[in-house]
């Protein structure tokens, strides 16, 4: 700037006033002093005032204080030494320190001087700038970095700067901790290959880094990752690109925080919200998932997909009579049989209740489907154990192919139910595959479930009743009272077509209750008007049984019919006393002393033990028209008649046979003992108006 100035600058003028200039436009004070004890100030420049709050006229040659008495007391010394070692070695010095102000506050200088020699006097020649400022904005500075640094260090999260190739640029102490790393040196130092060294997924580390060249940044970006010692754990990063100013990248830097514990609980909430919480299976939700991609599946590689709907036969009785403890063990040992029976590739899911979905991927034919439903039949039926007690269930099997009898879940769901449904109407204990006409099926059963809830409303019911005759004498020794439907909409419908549906629906209790009072009301009635008295049977179906309450209704229906209680006989089906016995004794026992009489019907049908036989409170053994129907043409029939005829015998209980039909089994069953029998021989079930005829005769 000086050279551009027009006059020459070797002219005094110019020199001087340009001196005078730069000298009056200095932040700060140039100086000269004497290097004695006040630092003697012999001139200074008109920035004394601005620096230290004193005039020129107060400074000079100490008119009213010296340089000395401005610095900083406890500077004093210490700027001392430093000058004086500057002077003894011939060198410039250059010194920071604190001054008193004239208003009493403290700044910090920055002195640079050097030594003119003098005739009397060393003399020190320099200048003095205020540098509070700087000071603070450094100290400011160092007081972030001693802030970043100890976030850095001391920080919860991991945090690290890295590149894509070179591994680890800087990672804090909790990003070697999450690592398992004794140091963060020991990290940088051992990870040089972060795509196959840290990530599970080498694919994870592609997928961060596209999309950090994509959009320099990544926000909560999930993966798995190795600890130092083989363990895998979850984390989530943020982190961004940092480029240089002509935009080549740097490095990453980013945020590491450990989420095994949070993946845990997401994946335990994911597993509760899909699958049963009693058998661990898949539950409806995970099953139509999965539904819909075996269908998709199917349609696309034409394979076929089974799905057999499964239900446990008598499920409800057991869980009704032996608790809902016992109910819960038979289903989980279920959903392990079911397991067991198929591949990991399959599913076995839990509908709901007793009821329990399959489904079969990539079958190659029906054959194969076939076999497996029949290891699921075998399975599911072996015994099994509760309470010390030995226990067999079986269970019924509808089902659907896909893609032939639907292409989505819902409808083969449904397709496979009527075919289950169907499997129930069969017997129970087997499997179905759907047909179209079993959809019918199960509109039809809905239709007679609404109409007979209707009819028990309406009590559209009436009793029929089939004479019990002693084989010996030909008389007259007992009915069975068997209900009949006398419906408007089909006339007499036969209780096989609706006793089932009423007991899987319950209906049965009302229906129940009806025709035991019916009954004991109107044995009562023709002992009233003078006919022999005799017991009447009637059925009483597991349900009822399992109800809890039966003795009391028993007690109050003959309280209130006034029927004595040895005139009525309750029959029973074998399979109720094999299922809870200690239950069942228990039941019976309290029936028993009531006064009324127990009858096991169907007998040989059952799986009874004979030692529990023996125990039991009965009075009658009721041999099963179906081996009645075959003695005279199967010998095993035969045999087995015989038998019971045999072991009623020995246990002093009386033994009818049912399903009489022809004079050879009635010749047959009174030459082997047999005491008493019912059948069409004898009579079918007929109206009261005909029972009395009966009796008359
Ligand atoms: N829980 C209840 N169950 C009941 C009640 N009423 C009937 N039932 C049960 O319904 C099933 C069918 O009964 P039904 O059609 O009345 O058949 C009974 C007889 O008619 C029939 N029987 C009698 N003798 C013969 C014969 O010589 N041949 C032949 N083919 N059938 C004959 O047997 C049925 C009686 O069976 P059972 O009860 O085992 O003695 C049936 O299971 C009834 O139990 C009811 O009120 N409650």
């Amino acid at each position: 700037m000086l050279l551009s100035m027009p006059s020459h600058p070797a002219d005094p003028t110019l020199q001087a006033r340009l001196l005078s200039t730069l000298l009056a436009n200095l932040e700060g004070m140039v100086y000269r002093c004497r290097l004695d004890a006040h630092w003697t100030m012999e001139f200074v420049s008109e920035g004394c005032f601005a620096l230290t709050g004193y005039t020129e006229e107060d400074l000079l040659f100490n008119s009213r204080v010296s340089y000395d008495q401005i610095t900083h007391p406890d500077d004093r010394q210490h700027v001392r030494d430093t000058i004086l070692e500057a002077v003894q070695n011939n060198r410039r010095f250059d010194i920071e320190y604190r001054i008193v102000r004239a208003d009493g506050s403290i700044r910090h200088v920055w002195e640079r001087g050097t030594n003119i020699s003098h005739d009397t006097w060393d003399i020190l020649e320099g200048f003095i700038q205020d540098v509070t400022e700087r000071k603070q904005a450094d100290e400011a500075l160092r007081e972030a970095e001693r802030r970043y640094r100890s976030i850095f260090e001391n920080a919860i999260e991991g945090i690290y700067q890295s590149t894509p190739n070179d591994g680890y640029l800087a990672v804090n102490p909790a990003l070697a901790r999450m690592y398992g790393y004794d140091s963060p040196q020991e990290l940088i130092s051992t990870l040089r290959d972060i795509d196959n060294q840290v990530y599970v997924d080498p694919q994870r580390r592609l997928e961060f880094k596209r999309l950090m060249s994509k959009h320099g940044v990544v926000t909560n970006f999930e993966s798995r990752v190795h600890r130092r010692n083989g363990e895998v754990i979850w984390i989530s990063e943020n982190a961004r690109s940092v480029y240089n100013n002509d935009g080549t990248l740097l490095f990453f830097e980013g945020t590491v925080e450990a989420i095994t514990e949070r993946k845990l609980h997401e994946a335990e909430i994911q597993f509760q919200a899909t699958h049963d919480a009693l058998t661990g299976l898949p539950n409806r939700t995970l099953l139509y998932d999965r539904m819909q991609q075996a269908v998709l599946h199917s349609e696309r590689y034409g394979k076929l997909t089974a799905i057999a709907f499964l239900d446990l036969d008598q499920f409800k009785f057991i869980n009704d009579s032996l608790g809902h403890q016992v109910g819960d063990e038979l289903l989980k040992i279920t959903a392990q049989r079911l397991t067991s029976c198929l591949r990991e590739s399959d599913t076995v899911a839990r509908q709901g209740g007793d009821e329990f979905v399959l489904l079969l991927t990539d079958q190659p034919n029906e054959e194969a489907i076939t076999h497996t439903m029949q290891r699921v039949l075998h399975e599911v039926s072996q015994p099994w154990k509760a309470n010390d007690l030995e226990f067999q269930i079986t269970c019924s099997i509808g089902l659907t192919l896909c893609p032939d009898d639907g292409r989505d879940a819902e409808t083969l769901l449904k397709n496979a139910d009527s075919a289950m449904y169907k499997a129930k109407e069969l017997g129970r204990n087997n499997f179905q595959y759907f047909s179209a006409e079993m959809n019918s099926s199960v509109t039809d059963r809905l239709e007679l479930l609404n109409r007979l809830r209707q009819a028990i409303t309406n009590e559209d019911f009436v009793l029929h009743y089939q004479p019990k005759v002693s084989l010996a004498s030909h008389q007259i020794i007992g009915a069975e009272a068997l209900v009949r439907w006398n419906s408007a909409h089909s006339g007499m419908v036969s209780p096989a077509s609706f006793i089932p549906l009423a007991e899987e629906t319950g209906l049965i209790i009302p229906l129940g209750e009806w025709v035991l009072r019916t009954a004991c009301r109107q044995n009562r009635a023709w002992q009233d008007a003078g006919y022999p008295p005799i017991p009447i049977s009637v059925n009483l179906s597991p349900r009822q049984l399992a109800r809890g309450d039966i003795v009391e209704m028993v007690e109050r229906i003959l309280t209130e019919t006034g029927l004595e209680a040895q005139y009525l006989e309750l029959e029973i089906t074998e399979s109720v006393m094999t299922t809870d016995v200690e239950k069942s004794f228990a039941l019976l026992t309290r029936l028993r002393s009531l006064g009324v009489k127990i009858s096991l019907d169907d007998f040989g049908t059952g799986y009874s033990s004979l030692s529990y036989l023996k125990r039991f409170p009965v009075d009658t053994l009721k041999i099963d028209q179906s081996f009645v129907r075959d003695i005279a043409t199967d010998q095993d029939s035969a045999a087995i008649v015989k038998a019971i005829i045999s072991l009623g015998r020995n246990l002093n209980l009386t033994v009818l046979a049912e399903g009489i039909e022809t004079e050879d089994q009635f010749q047959f069953l009174l030459a082997n003992g047999c005491d008493e029998g019912q059948g069409y021989l004898m009579s079918k079930p007929v109206p009261n108006k005909n029972f009395v005829d009966l009796l008359t005769q």
